[in-house]
């Protein structure tokens, strides 16, 4: 297995590559940087070496050979904005042309607001340049974005929302240079009005607006290219958030040792209700196949004999009447604890929740142990502790972190949301979606982008919920459980393809652990 970064802390370099001796050290591919965190790097590069002139030259060439890569011949139509993003509009243009494509150019805002580097590429190219507006997509083949980059600095004026919705409206394919014009980079969200890409080309590091929504289905399908920017001008550059993936956590994934047994892999204990009893036999599954040597489900005694017998090696234990989890908590072996699944609402849910925080174990909150805390949120988040995952969807997180008396103050886009509501509760939050985000209370930040639309079907959570109670139950940290069981989830949720239903999941984790070896060269 090849050396791995491990996931940053906040305030350090982890997660890059160490450098060799007197090299700066390499900036991880899963970085995603902000708008302004690139904008200095754009502005370092010429002393560690590397002109913007030069850079601009890579990020045209690169944009022109993923469109050739893609599209033939055809006539296409370079929108180009008053920043350096239409400095590399004009560079695609130039390099187009000479591959012998039919090529026009459209300026928006005067050819004087064109400054430096973007001023010399419009020099260097020779044809005509024509003001942008409607008129000017008319017989485009494809349409090239590049209006405005990355740093969005307010929302489009009225003249430019025309313009975004005449490119979606034209029906023609549109290449964006870096980000869709109207994305805002930093958060992924559009103020106003967004190109509707389907290529975008970016530079060097993603941003975390490629990887939220709205922004991530904006941009299409993404590609983000090398343009040679000198390791020295990233050196400086503390990236606050990454693109899930293995690199940030593979070094710690808990695979079975060949000195192991089953109590050395953990187990997990659920603990379930009486309705919805799916639910929490679909976590356990997830948990026992994601790596938990052993896996118990506590049941109320009514659902004792149902669950009994819809399950085969997790074993089922009935809890008493009244709910206490004493007894079942009494083996310290089981070192994992999940609740929320298949929970309800029912009136003794919030005291088996607090109970098993008072156990001080590693602990998966999903669910209905969220939600019977709404009318009171601080009762759970002040008994949460380090080694607690929570797992809500939107409308789960808002009953907990909506602005209110007891709230985390968690205002702002979703990674913001996250990370806040992760260092309001001292613990792991996992705010699922599309585009999830997986915040610790020191500040990491991950943002997940392999999950299908098709986990949007019922029980997918309970699933990831189990999931992530299993990798803690084998020994994995909170933080790195939740982005590996993530992760794992949308992998195996891929490899189902249509038709996905959350019974499907367990069943497809071995094949997304078997990929994810390969991929580890575990
Ligand atoms: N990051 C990199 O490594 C490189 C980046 N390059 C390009 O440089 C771009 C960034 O260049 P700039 O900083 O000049 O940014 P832009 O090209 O986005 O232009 C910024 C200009 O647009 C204005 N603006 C921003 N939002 C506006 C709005 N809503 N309405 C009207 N005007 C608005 C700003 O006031 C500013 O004048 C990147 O997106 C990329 O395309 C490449 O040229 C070279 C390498
Ligand atoms: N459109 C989507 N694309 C990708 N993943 C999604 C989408 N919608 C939901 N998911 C994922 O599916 C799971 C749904 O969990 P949840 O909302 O708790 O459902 P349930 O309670 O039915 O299990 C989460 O992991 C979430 O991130
Ligand atoms: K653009």
């Amino acid at each position: 297995m090849s050396a791995r970064p491990s996931v940053p802390e906040p305030s350090g370099r982890a997660g890059d590559t160490p450098p060799r001796a007197g090299a700066p050290a390499r900036l991880s591919p899963h970085a995603l940087l902000s708008p302004a965190q690139m904008a200095a790097a754009d502005r370092a590069a010429p002393a560690a070496g590397v002109s913007g002139a030069r850079l601009m030259a890579a990020a045209g060439a690169a944009v022109a050979r993923e469109i050739r890569a893609r599209w033939t011949p055809t006539p296409v139509v370079v929108l180009c904005g008053p920043g350096n993003n239409g400095g590399d509009g004009f560079v695609v243009a130039r390099l187009l042309r000479d591959a012998g494509w039919p090529v026009r150019v459209a300026l928006w805002g005067g050819r004087d607001a064109l400054r430096a580097d973007a001023a010399r590429a419009a020099d260097a190219w020779s044809g005509p340049v024509e003001p942008a507006g409607s008129g000017c997509l008319a017989g485009a083949g494809l349409i090239v974005d590049a209006l405005l980059g990355a740093g969005l600095s307010r929302a489009p004026d009225e003249t430019l929302r025309a313009l975004i919705h005449a490119v979606n409206e034209a029906g023609a394919p549109v290449c964006a240079i870096d980000v869709p014009t109207g994305l805002d980079g930093a958060d992924g969200r559009c103020p106003g009005a967004a190109v509707q890409a389907d290529l975008t080309v970016t530079f060097c590091r993603r941003k975390p607006g490629h990887l939220l929504l709205p922004g991530r289905a904006l941009c299409g399908a993404l590609v983000c290219a090398d343009i040679g920017m000198p390791a020295a001008a990233l050196e400086r550059l503390v990236p606050e958030v990454h693109a899930n993936h293995p690199d940030l956590w593979s070094d710690v994934f808990p695979w079975p040792r060949a000195d192991g047994h089953k109590y050395r892999r953990g187990h997990a204990l659920v603990v379930g209700g009486d309705r919805m009893l799916g639910a929490s036999r679909l976590a356990c599954l997830a948990a026992a196949r994601i790596g938990a040597g052993l896996v118990t489900l506590a049941t109320p005694p009514a659902a004792w004999a149902i669950q009994a017998g819809a399950l085969t090696s997790v074993m089922v234990e009935a809890l008493p009447p009244d709910g206490a989890l004493d007894q079942t908590l009494a083996d310290p072996r089981r070192n994992a604890l999940l609740i929320g699944p298949g929970l309800g609402r029912a009136p003794g849910g919030r005291g088996q929740v607090l109970a098993l925080l008072a156990a001080g174990r590693a602990c998966v909150l999903d669910a209905d142990a969220l939600s019977v805390f709404a009318d009171r949120p601080a009762a759970l988040l002040d008994a949460l502790h380090g080694r607690c995952v929570l797992t809500p969807h939107e409308g789960e997180f808002a009953r907990l972190f909506n602005p209110g008396p007891d709230a985390a103050g968690t205002a702002g886009d979703k990674r913001h949301r996250a990370c806040a509501a992760a260092r309001r509760g001292g613990a792991v939050v996992v705010l699922k979606g599309a585009d999830t985000v997986i915040a610790a209370p020191d500040g990491r930040c991950v943002i997940n982008d392999n999950a299908p639309a098709t986990l949007a079907t019922a029980g997918s959570g309970d699933v990831l919920a189990g999931g992530i109670a299993g990798l803690l139950a084998a020994g994995m940290p909170p933080f790195e459980a939740a982005c590996a069981a993530v992760w794992l989830h949308g992998l195996a949720a891929g490899r189902l393809g249509p038709g996905l239903l959350a019974e499907d999941l367990p069943g497809a984790l071995p094949g997304a652990l078997a990929a994810l070896a390969g991929l580890t060269g575990t």
